[in-house]
């Protein structure tokens, strides 16, 4: 898929500005805060409706104005298609199918694939255990639209279930009779329960899904990046495990299966859940270990050794991308390339090629290649401005 054209309006810093992406690789180039980040964000959205950086939409328009719009033009297979976005700082968003406003945003979603790589994405490693199920969330977003759907539904049982707990909790307490609520709330709970349990079996088997095709194309990468020098394991580890036999796939599970078990863990923490006020089972508590040479990457990698880790994951999504949609997704480098030593840079560039549309974010050119520059577009940021880079 090529992304051809991208049409600003009243978006972040940028007034009115058109800009055509007329080879696969584009340099944007300019220095800190003129709005090169703001790009590759728009881009963002009309892949997934999602900023990975604010989720109000006032934030994305440009301040003073009600409203702001995005839209590209995109080549892909099929043919053309238009995208467009319209945000409104007091009213709804509208999104745009060739210029025919849809009803359903999920029919919006994954018509154009994107993997980005910033800076942040080193949190995926270091950070907690929400960084890596927002990731793995994202992901499959882009191969299966209909789990932004199922992801919503759990999140509001969820959600529902632990008002429910709470007011529970605080009227115990305010009666000071621990037990006087208790009769109702089992029933009731015992309905959250099962919906939880459905909703969530769902989450967790799509995540096993993902994950079991994602992790060989990552364990490769790695290798070949670490230079045959790293293994790199990468472990689900949902909250809600199932007991197998073994060399029962995991991903295999029946929905049954996971109910089960799921229904099982939340009658062993009855009474914690209602001590606390909340819910302590359900993937909403899932977490994906990455471990090199048998060691956590999160607490004892080194710097170099978690780069490496997200390179691999990232260069592993793109792969996957490619392969269940068909085509080749787009790649978001957001600052990223000059955070990478040269062997790294280049393990990146070749494994790009000419295949993957690349939009590249820098506040200098220092750090390409000058061959490599020659086939790139190269194009200036300034104060919400984008120009030819002379
Ligand atoms: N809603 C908005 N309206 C107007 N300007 C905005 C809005 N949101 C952000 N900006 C401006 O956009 C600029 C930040 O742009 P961006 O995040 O794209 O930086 P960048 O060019 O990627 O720089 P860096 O290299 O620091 O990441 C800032 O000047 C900020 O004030």
């Amino acid at each position: 898929m090529y992304l051809k054209t991208l049409h600003l309006q009243q978006f972040r810093n940028y007034s009115d500005q058109k800009v055509a992406f007329d080879a696969p690789k584009t340099i944007l180039v300019g220095d800190n805060a003129q709005g090169k980040s703001n790009l590759l964000e728009a881009v963002e959205l009309l892949s997934t409706l999602k900023s990975h950086r604010v989720s109000r939409d006032r934030e994305l328009i440009l301040d003073t104005q009600d409203n702001g719009q995005i839209t590209g033009n995109l080549e892909r297979e099929t043919g053309r298609i238009e995208l467009g976005l319209i945000l409104r700082s007091k009213a709804r968003r509208t999104v745009l199918l060739n210029s025919q406003s849809l009803r359903r945003q999920l029919d919006f979603l994954s018509i154009l694939n994107v993997v980005q790589f910033s800076s942040l994405d080193l949190e995926l490693v270091r950070g907690s255990p929400e960084r890596r199920r927002s990731w793995i969330d994202r992901l499959l977003v882009q191969l299966e639209p209909v789990y932004a759907y199922i992801l919503q539904q759990y999140y509001q049982v969820l959600r529902q279930r632990n008002a429910l707990l709470k007011t529970a909790r605080s009227q115990s307490h305010s009666s000071g009779e621990e037990h006087s609520q208790k009769p109702i709330l089992n029933s009731e709970l015992a309905v959250w329960d099962a919906q939880l349990a459905v909703t969530g079996a769902r989450v967790i088997r799509r995540r096993y899904r993902v994950l079991e095709r994602l992790i060989p194309l990552a364990q490769t990468w790695h290798h070949l990046i670490s230079g045959s020098t790293e293994n790199l394991h990468l472990t689900y580890q949902p909250n809600v495990q199932v007991i197998t036999a073994e060399n029962t796939r995991l991903s295999a599970l029946s929905p049954q299966d996971v109910q089960q078990a799921f229904l099982q863990k939340i009658s062993t923490r009855t009474l914690a859940e209602q001590q606390q006020g909340t819910t302590l089972v359900g993937p909403h508590r899932d977490d994906i270990i990455f471990t090199i040479n048998q060691t956590p990457a999160r607490q004892y990698g080194s710097s170099g050794q978690q780069r490496t880790l997200v390179l691999a994951l990232k260069l592993a999504e793109l792969q996957l991308i490619e392969a269940v949609i068909g085509e080749p997704p787009l790649l978001l480098l957001d600052d990223v390339l000059a955070e990478l030593d040269l062997s790294r840079q280049n393990q990146l560039l070749e494994a790009i090629g000419d295949r993957f549309q690349t939009l590249i974010t820098t506040t200098h050119l220092g750090a390409f290649d000058s061959q490599w520059l020659q086939q790139t577009q190269i194009l200036s940021v300034q104060a919400g401005k984008i120009g030819q880079y002379f």
